[in-house]
């Protein structure tokens, strides 16, 4: 019985040398006198966080699955190659690193400072003010502070949570769902597994506050397959509060009743995607439905659904408890309020870093980040996940805001930045974008799933330096084709990273003439 392991191939861990982690978890496994083959699944997972790595029997598929344990690899911990030490070093004692000290926590003031499973530590930190609050309120008066606090999705789209939530209460139903969105797919990304794992009552909060503004009585909180200790400690917490009178059928002895599950998806990127997702919690295959209609007015079983993001709805609570001023007052433009900005990828000090919206890019990387692990020049940083734009030094100035990141034909997605240094190969890259997208296309449209593959042939053909110039075109016209033509924005953005690599990183994709290499 040869132990599989799986290598998540998403841009964090081809960041780090992916190839050379995988054969050092390799050596260090067949040292413990475990035999073990490599596989890498070409998707997604982050790799950097504990080694996610998945153990599978080729007799019995996946046996085990979660996390090896840094003991389990202590020398590439040593070796400065993984860094699942700053999980800990996250959830520790901030003061003691002068940077995440100077961090401004609204969402994530509790975490790693209560014992994430006692409702009493939640309550002396602040925990349950904002349900206290919205219990007395009308549902259109708790819709009203969550618009007016300028919250917006933080699952990526960034669109108003307030009038999402209002579509639903005025969408008359005889049900009505809320659906918490914590796939979370994207590379780099790890701060809804902080919430679930650091403070679940802070989410199981936010929803309830969902509930009772919009009519919904039940709530699901989707958590992907690979984050097994968040679906057992968001299980754990829904149990303490149900028990609690937090949920049931009179929340916090209201009039208002509203309880939730815990469902565990099954491990495709497409599933984060919302009508997907609704697909796979109804029992389908998830593949993306057209919309309209909105999930809002046709959601869940076909009733008016909300669907946020893990972090959205975590930061209710203090919207409700401070109030809407309060939570306005941090930000700039249109981007209101703190994000939880997730440094991954090769950087030296890699981390989850709550801050108002407005920090520079360049300010997050060299400063918060520390550059590189490697001490070389970064040479590129993915902001948004997969599906997000590769930026170089040059636009280092842009500040963490939803409007200029797409002023400048990036994303900023799910807040997940992965920095690269000046050895990344950005045609290698895009390959990789296009690689992504076909083996998580959902398949239902032709420009993502035909174009991806042939992406990928497309861009092949270019590294063996065939016909350069005509391969530049056809990769350019079928990202145009891509971009317009898909039903999601699976094959919709990706197009970003593949343009944003050629775009700025062009000498990447022009090797060498032969004859000029020969000179
Ligand atoms: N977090 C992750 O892991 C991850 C992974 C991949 C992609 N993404 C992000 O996903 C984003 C795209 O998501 P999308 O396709 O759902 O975006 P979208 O713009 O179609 O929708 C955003 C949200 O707003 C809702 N909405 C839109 N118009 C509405 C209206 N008039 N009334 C009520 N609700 C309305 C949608 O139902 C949805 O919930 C990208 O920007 C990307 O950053 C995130
Ligand atoms: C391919 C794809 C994957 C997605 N994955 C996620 C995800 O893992 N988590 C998430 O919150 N949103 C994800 N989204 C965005 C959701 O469709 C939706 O916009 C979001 O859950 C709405 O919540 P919000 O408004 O609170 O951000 C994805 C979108 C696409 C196109
Ligand atoms: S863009 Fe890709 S993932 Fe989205 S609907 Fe089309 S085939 Fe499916």
């Amino acid at each position: 019985m040869i132990p599989r392991i799986y290598i998540p191939g998403d841009s964090g861990a081809l960041a780090l040398g992916a190839e050379k982690v995988a054969k050092a978890i390799e050596k260090e496994l067949a040292d413990r006198g475990i035999e073990a083959k490599i596989v890498r699944n070409g998707s997604r997972g982050a790799y950097f966080l504990e080694p996610m790595v998945e153990v599978a029997t080729a007799d019995k598929g996946r046996v085990a699955y979660g996390p090896v344990k840094p003991s389990d690899v202590k020398g590439l911990f040593d070796s400065g190659f993984l860094t699942g030490g700053h999980h800990k070093r996250w959830l520790g004692a901030p003061d003691k690193i002068p940077f995440l000290a100077k961090q401004t926590r609204l969402t994530f003031a509790r975490c790693g400072v209560i014992n994430p499973l006692s409702l009493d530590h939640y309550k002396a930190h602040g925990g349950l003010k904002g349900l206290q609050n919205a219990v007395a309120l009308t549902p259109a008066d708790i819709v009203k502070q969550v618009t007016e606090s300028g919250l917006r999705g933080r699952g990526g789209a960034g669109f108003p949570t307030g009038i999402k939530w209002k579509t639903v209460l005025d969408t008359t139903a005889d049900r009505k769902y809320i659906v918490c969105n914590a796939d979370e797919g994207d590379s780099g990304t790890f701060a809804d597994r902080m919430i679930m794992e650091g403070d679940p009552f802070v989410l199981i909060e936010g929803m309830t506050i969902a509930g009772i503004a919009t009519g919904a009585t039940k709530g699901f909180i989707y958590i992907r397959s690979e984050y097994p200790h968040a679906v057992a400690t968001m299980q754990k917490a829904v149990e303490a509060a149900r028990k609690a009178g937090v949920l049931g059928v009179n929340v916090l002895g209201s009039p208002n009743a509203f309880d939730m599950e815990v469902r565990v998806g099954a491990g495709a990127y497409v599933c984060g995607e919302e009508t997907s997702l609704l697909d796979s919690l109804e029992g389908k295959r998830g593949q993306v439905r057209a919309k309209p209609p909105l999930p809002a007015h046709k959601g869940l079983f076909g009733k008016p659904t909300v669907i946020n993001n893990v972090i959205s709805l975590a930061s209710v609570p203090v919207i409700m408890d401070k109030g809407a001023a309060f939570y306005k007052d941090f930000g700039m433009g249109r981007s209101r309020g703190t994000i939880p900005i997730q440094i991954a990828g090769n950087v030296k000090y890699p981390g989850l870093y709550e801050a108002a919206f407005g920090m520079t890019l360049g300010e997050i990387v060299d400063e918060i980040g520390g550059g590189t692990a490697t001490g070389r020049p970064v040479k590129a940083v993915q902001v948004g996940g997969p599906l997000g734009a590769y930026f170089p030094r040059t636009l280092f100035d842009t500040p963490f805001d939803y409007e200029a990141f797409a002023a400048k034909d990036g994303l900023i997605g799910h807040a997940g930045i992965v920095v690269f240094d000046d050895s990344a190969d950005m045609l290698k890259q895009a390959r990789f974008a296009m690689e992504f997208c076909s083996i998580e296309s959902c398949g239902k449209c032709t420009p993502c799933r035909i174009g991806s593959t042939r992406g990928v042939e497309v861009l092949d053909r270019l590294a063996q330096n065939i016909e350069p110039e005509k391969q530049i075109a056809l990769v350019t016209d079928l990202c145009n084709t891509m971009k317009f033509g898909s039903l999601c924005a699976l094959g919709g953005f990706t197009p970003y990273p593949v343009m944003s690599a050629l775009n700025h990183f062009p000498d990447d994709f022009r090797p060498t003439p032969v004859a000029e290499a020969a000179e």
